[in-house]
Parts: structure tokens; C-alpha cells; sequence
């Protein structure tokens, strides 16, 4: 029942947040470059709750467009392109929701504009452009503008927790799903369109990074990888995706999403994550020295994209006391054998062990946009999470590898270059 009126008080909240506070004198005033529509829940919504965060700005290729947008969300400035935003030295940062065949070109206008970026996910359109974009010199003073990868699933407290489960010397396996509805997304949409970067793997490169968090490594090969696509003209972006991983020291791991999902499937399992371990000797001083114990953990969690509306981080140990055998070889004579289950949820910092002030209702995106403001302000991030430009670097690598494997071209490569 706790967690029926947990669930019922946490949506209400998130549909009709309570009035933010005041804004600081000296807030950070964000400027949005395209009138997209992932900006409200995002970074508008968001905003509204952080003191230190003014939307300042809109720009659209439109003016027309960029106007309605802006008084549709309270937002004071418009611009009719996304050069005149940049060029307005009142606008601190800068928020991009482009097509990802886009966000190289702007995030780089926008790093030489002086301003902060916060980037949509997928950073850029391949490796070849998250190398040139985040080896850039302009992002390698000690006093260059910052810049982030909106990974946002990973600002919020349940994955830190999640992955505060994870032995990542001895996973065996993992398996990550996204089902998103195919009515979400429609037939007309940048995700279909190949020279904006579009592309199931593009689009839920979650998958990817989620992988890439679990093992804490990078994977060794893509050993399959089999899409379906898009019908013509569009086919060469996917729309579907079945990809199997070896990791380093014999794991393995597979991803599958699909843009083109059901509601059901999203549903049932369409946003998991699962680790299974290897059996695995841990300390028991309890034991005569003849016997040892080992526990095999997974570990799952059920919604690490919107945890907010609800999740649940399954820890389930299987132990065993067996034998010591000679020379280690083999399994020893078992002698007992038990199974531990613990679920854990983590809505604010303070539920998982956190020091930091948040609510129950915050979504993964105002985690994240707490962390980009604390980075700005070389404050502290309660969870220690950031996505830097080496690991946006290498989440690129694995979709260009599954795009290798599954013999679709590379998202093409953007000719903008800085002067
Ligand atoms: N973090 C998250 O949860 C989510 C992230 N995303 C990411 O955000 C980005 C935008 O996605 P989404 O909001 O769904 O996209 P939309 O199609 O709603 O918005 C894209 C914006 O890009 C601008 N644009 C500029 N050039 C083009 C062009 N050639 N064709 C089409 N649009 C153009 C348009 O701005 P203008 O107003 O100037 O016309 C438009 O507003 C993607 O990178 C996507 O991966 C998307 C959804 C969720
Ligand atoms: O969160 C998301 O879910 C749906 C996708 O199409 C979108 O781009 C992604 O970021």
C-alpha cells in the first residue's frame, strides 16, 4: 500500500511541482537551441525548481516557432537562429536538443562562444566526431567551459545504488532491454533520418553506456549484432537491435531495444537491467578452515531510465558452504546451500546513503541538472556521477562497433570544423 501512495504522491508532484524558490541574484541563465521536444522535461521543468537556473533563452530556425515556444513555457528571449543566441554574451550555457547529427557543430559553436553545454544524448554522430569534439583543445584548460552528455538515467541515486551491488571483477553475464512503443515515436521523426544521425542504436545508446557502467570496462568485441530496419527511404537507420558483447575476462553481455516496441513490452520488462555474477569465494571466518563459501549475486533493477515514477533494485544471493578442494580444482562436497533476496529503492540522495538536499518527485533530468550546476560551480555532486568526454568518447566507439557488425554504415561525419 506504502508503495501505491508513494507512486500516487510522486506523480502527482511531478505533473504540479510546488512553486520553486527564488532565483539567486547571480543564477546561470541557459539558453535552448531548437524549440524541441524533449526542452520541457528536460531542462524547463526542471528549471523551474532550481534557484540557480534561469531559462533565459529560445532560438528556433523559425521565429514564429521560437516565439510560441517561449511563451508557452515563460521563457523571456527569442531568437530566430541558433548563431544569435550564441553570440549574446548574457547567456551562460547552453542546452542542445538537435538531431544528434547536429550536436558536434553546435556544441562545438557553442564551447567557442564561451558558454557551458549540456548536450542531448548521443554526444555526436561517431567515434570520429566525439574524438575531434572532446579532444578539442578549447575543452582541455583547467578553465574551459564544461561540458556533459546528457546521460541523465545516471544522476539519479537508484543507479548509483544499482551499481553499488555490482562485484564488476566477477560479472559473468549482463543483459539490457529498451522497449520503446512505436507509437511514442511515429514514422516521421529526425530518429529516421541517416544524415542526422538517427538510428535505434543512436537513439538508445543507453544501452551502450549502460553496459559500459556495469563492467566498468570496455567491451573486447561486438560478437553479433542483428537490426531491423526502417522501411525505404529510411533503411538505413534501425529500428531494432539484438547485439551480443565479450568483455574482458571471458563476460559477456547483449542489448536489445527496439523504437518500434509495444506499450506492453515497455511494460513487462522493457527497461531492465540484469547482472549475473560468477560463483565467487567470499571471507567467512565463521568457517573451519576445510570449508569456504560462495555466493553467486544478481542483481537487477526495473526502470533505470524513469525511476522516478517507480523502480526496484533486486539483490538476490545464492550461497553455498562447500569443501575446500585440494589445489582448488573442481567443486568441493556442498554442505549447505541458501538463497538471500533484498530489494532496495533510492528516490533522493538521503534513501541511498547520500549526502544532498533532493525530493522523491525529482526526475533523472533535475538530478542531472543539479550535477552540471554543481560541476560549473566546483561543488561537490552528492553521488560522484559525471559522463566526461573520454566516456562519451568510448559509448560512441561500442555503437560504431555494433553499426560495424551488423553491416550498417557509421552515421555520417560532420564536415563543420572550428576555425
Ligand atoms: N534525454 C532524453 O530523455 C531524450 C533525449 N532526446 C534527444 O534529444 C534530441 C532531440 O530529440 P527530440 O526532442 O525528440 O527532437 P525534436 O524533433 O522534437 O526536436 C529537434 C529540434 O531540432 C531542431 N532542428 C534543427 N535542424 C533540424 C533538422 N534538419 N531537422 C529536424 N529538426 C531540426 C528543431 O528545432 P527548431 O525549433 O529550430 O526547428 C527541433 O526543435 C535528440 O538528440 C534525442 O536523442 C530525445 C528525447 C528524450
Ligand atoms: O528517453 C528516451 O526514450 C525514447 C527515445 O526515443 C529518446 O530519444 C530517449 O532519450
Amino acid at each position: 500500500m506504502a508503495g501505491v501512495f508513494g507512486f500516487a504522491q510522486r506523480f502527482w508532484q511531478i505533473v504540479s511541482p510546488p512553486t520553486g524558490p527564488p532565483k539567486n541574484p547571480d543564477a546561470l541563465k541557459f539558453g535552448i537551441l531548437g524549440a524541441a521536444n524533449i526542452a520541457p522535461p528536460a531542462i524547463i521543468v526542471p528549471a523551474q525548481q532550481h534557484g540557480d537556473v534561469i531559462i533565459q533563452a529560445v532560438a528556433a530556425r523559425n521565429k514564429d516557432r521560437a516565439a510560441a515556444f517561449a511563451k508557452k513555457h515563460g521563457i523571456p528571449q527569442v531568437f530566430d537562429s541558433y548563431d544569435a543566441l550564441l553570440a549574446d554574451p548574457s547567456i551562460d550555457c547552453v542546452f542542445i536538443p538537435l538531431p544528434n547529427g547536429l550536436h558536434y557543430e553546435w556544441a562545438l559553436k557553442a564551447l567557442a562562444a564561451g558558454k557551458h553545454v549540456l548536450c542531448e544524448k548521443p554526444s555526436v554522430s561517431n567515434t570520429t566526431e566525439a574524438e575531434l569534439l572532446f579532444r578539442h583543445p578549447i575543452l582541455q584548460n583547467a578553465d574551459s567551459p564544461v561540458m556533459l552528455e546528457a546521460f541523465h538515467y545516471r544522476f539519479h541515486p537508484a543507479w548509483t545504488v544499482f551499481t553499488s551491488f555490482l562485484d564488476r571483477p566477477n560479472i559473468a553475464h549482463a543483459k539490457v532491454n529498451m522497449m520503446i512503443p512505436k507509437v511514442i515515436i511515429g514514422d516521421n521523426n529526425i530518429r529516421w533520418e541517416y544524415s542526422l544521425a538517427g538510428g535505434a542504436l543512436m537513439d538508445l545508446c543507453y544501452t551502450s553506456s549502460v553496459l559500459r557502467g556495469v563492467f566498468g570496462k570496455e567491451p573486447e568485441e561486438c560478437t553479433s549484432c542483428e537490426v531491423k530496419t526502417q522501411p525505404e527511404p529510411q533503411q538505413l537507420c534501425d529500428n531494432t537491435f539484438d547485439a551480443t558483447w565479450k568483455f574482458p575476462g571471458g563476460a559477456t553481455a547483449e542489448m536489445h531495444g527496439t523504437l518500434v516496441g509495444s506499450i506492453a513490452q515497455m511494460i513487462n520488462g522493457g527497461l531492465v537491467c540484469e547482472v549475473m555474477h560468477r560463483p565467487t569465494v567470499v571471507a567467512d571466518d565463521s568457517l573451519p578452515a576445510d570449508q569456504e563459501k560462495v555466493r553467486t549475486r544478481k542483481v537487477r533493477t526495473n526502470n533505470f531510465l524513469f525511476p522516478t515514477l517507480y523502480h526496484r533494485i533486486d539483490v538476490e544471493d545464492t550461497f553455498v558452504i562447500r569443501k575446500k578442494t585440494a589445489g582448488g580444482e573442481g567443486t568441493g562436497e556442498l554442505i549447505k546451500t541458501w538463497k538471500t533476496k533484498e530489494s532496495k529503492k533510492a528516490y533522493t540522495f538521503g534513501e541511498g546513503g547520500f549526502e544532498g538536499e533532493s525530493q522523491p518527485y525529482w526526475l533523472t533530468y533535475r538530478y542531472q541538472l543539479d550535477a552540471f550546476v554543481d560541476r560549473i560551480r566546483g561543488r561537490n555532486i552528492p553521488t560522484g556521477a559525471w559522463v566526461d568526454g573520454e566516456d562519451s568518447i568510448k559509448t560512441m566507439k561500442m555503437i560504431d562497433m555494433a553499426y560495424g557488425k551488423c553491416g550498417l554504415p557509421l552515421r555520417p561525419t560532420s564536415s563543420f570544423r572550428l576555425a
